[in-house]
């Protein structure tokens, strides 16, 4: 740490503010354990006090807004953070380590989910319906839930706190977020756009610090209406309980085990280029990460040994540096827990094809990085093709045929994302009826989400809710039934 090592605050009630015990931690590059990112906030339960109290003195007069008002707000934030989409986009790479246009990809997508919430202001929120009283007016209008808190993973750290937090204002509700510690840098850089934008004080509150104290004291809040979320399971699971035993609306978005079924008819190297975009960008860390690939027994062989090709050529490395096309794991903990699958894959009697190792060498020794690995003869009921690793490792399956390889693609709790590559329609077909999956696709890796279009899963992956595109409404507003009679 040098002097000139930059510190964050809390965002709370318009201000930039330390937390209230003076307690900082270190915000480190997964790229170089030693290199210090930012100071940030280790806060307590009274910033979040404070930062619930300011939200629920706000909440009223954001209400009342026109729906446009608060649009404009969103188009001004989506222009300034559009003009910091590089400074935005390195944070995020020295915080959690994906490549430099994969970040700034995603804060460019940030910007989109912003303009598309922006609209939303200007769209219908309700229906006339026919009343069975002939003079009266029967229809629905939304109103706002109240205070939502937002709970983020380090995962995409401006995507997915953005696409819960533009939803929640322009449907007229106050926030209060707290971002992954991980990525609390990018997030101060995210919340400094709002600020920047002339957002009205308390709307948006931001709150560094603990998921066992700030996270779970968001979940517990009795101030606090809903909460969105975005993580693992068992937290979800936890957040969910806590908000329920209050009577608080909830969203939980956790994890998954994604297949992708290459068909004995596919195009191999287009699936090949999917495999490896879907299961290895980002290192593997997202939810809708390629981790199970299924493969007919026709072109197991021929599919393999093109994989392994494509994934020799992958350059492990900085996400800053041009040539890299697979950065570090984001955290110590993840890469742990990566190795470890990596080890116990082995010991389930799968055959590691290629890397799961450590590199030890030069720069790399100091990062948290783990080569892509290849697994080979993996059966379904082993725990790398069952539980969720997030990190760089494909497992292989070999089938025999489609309706075999569609049973082992449903074999799993989890049921977020799956893919197909075919050039038949049945098998097409049949993969969209019968796929327990939230994302079904067709000749497309299973990472990859619409702004759009709704986006959650089935069975373990979610709280069977729906967040993006439309889906939004239904989480940050209430239907309320108007009957009026002259
Ligand atoms: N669905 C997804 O996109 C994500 C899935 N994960 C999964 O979770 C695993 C562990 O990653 P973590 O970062 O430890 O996930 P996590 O579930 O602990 O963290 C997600 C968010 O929840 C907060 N949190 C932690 N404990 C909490 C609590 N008791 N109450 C309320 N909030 C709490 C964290 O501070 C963070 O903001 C990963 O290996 C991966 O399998 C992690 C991040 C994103
Ligand atoms: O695939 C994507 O773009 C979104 C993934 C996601 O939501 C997640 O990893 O939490």
């Amino acid at each position: 740490m040098t002097n000139s090592t930059p510190v964050y605050r809390n965002y709370i009630n318009g201000e930039w503010r330390d937390s209230e015990n003076g307690k900082t931690q270190h915000s480190i590059n997964p790229a170089n354990k030693n290199e210090i990112v930012g100071i940030i906030p280790d806060s307590s339960k009274q910033d979040l006090e404070d930062a619930v109290a300011a939200a629920k003195a706000a909440k009223l007069a954001w209400r009342k807004l026109a729906g446009v008002q608060r649009g404009n707000f969103l188009f001004k934030v989506a222009d300034i953070m559009e003009s910091r989409t590089n400074e935005i986009g390195e944070a995020m790479t020295m915080e959690m380590g994906k490549t430099l246009p994969e970040a700034k990809g995603e804060t460019a997508r940030g910007v989109a989910i912003l303009r598309y919430y922006a609209g939303e202001g200007m769209r219908k929120i309700g229906d006339v319906i026919p009343s069975s009283d002939a003079d009266a007016f029967l229809y629905t209008t939304r109103s706002p839930i109240g205070t939502v808190g937002v709970i983020s993973p380090w995962n995409f750290p401006v995507a997915i706190p953005i696409w819960k937090i533009a939803p929640a204002l322009i449907y007229g509700n106050s926030v209060v977020w707290k971002p992954a510690t991980e990525t609390a840098v990018t997030a101060a850089k995210v919340m400094q756009c709002f600020h920047d934008a002339g957002l009205p004080s308390g709307v948006l509150n931001m709150i560094v610090g603990s998921g066992s104290v700030i996270g779970q004291g968001i979940a517990e809040h009795a101030d606090i209406n809903g909460i969105t979320f975005t993580g693992s399971n068992a937290v979800g699971k936890a957040v969910g309980q806590a908000a329920l035993a209050r009577g608080a609306k909830y969203q939980l978005e956790m994890g998954g085990k994604n297949p992708i079924i290459i068909a004995a008819d596919a195009d191999l190297d287009l699936a090949v280029e999917a495999t490896i975009s879907g299961g290895l960008r980002s290192t593997g860390q997202k939810c809708t990460a390629t981790s199970r690939v299924i493969v007919e027994k026709d072109v197991y062989e021929e599919f393999k040994s093109k994989l392994l090709g494509k994934v020799a050529e992958l350059k492990v490395g900085n996400g800053l540096d041009s040539g890299t096309w697979l950065g570090p794991c984001a955290n110590e903990k993840q890469m742990d827990t990566v190795l470890s699958y990596i080890n116990k894959g082995v010991e389930e009697g799968a055959v590691l094809l290629h890397g799961g190792t450590r590199p030890a060498d030069g720069d790399l020794a100091d990062g948290f990085y783990v080569t892509p690995a290849i697994f080979d003869k993996v059966t379904s009921r082993m725990s790398i093709a069952q539980e969720e690793i997030f990190g760089p490792v494909l497992t292989l399956i070999e089938v025999n045929d489609m309706q075999e390889a569609i049973e082992l693609a449903n074999d799993t709790d989890y049921g977020l994302s799956a893919s197909i590559y075919t050039r038949n329609i049945g098998n097409a077909m049949l993969f969209v009826q019968e796929m327990e999956a939230g994302l079904v696709r067709v000749n497309a890796e299973t990472a990859g989400v619409e702004l759009q279009a709704p986006f959650g899963g089935m069975k373990q992956s979610s709280s069977h809710s729906r967040e993006q595109g439309q889906a939004a409404i239904e989480f940050y507003t209430s239907i309320k039934t108007v009957f009026i009679k002259p």
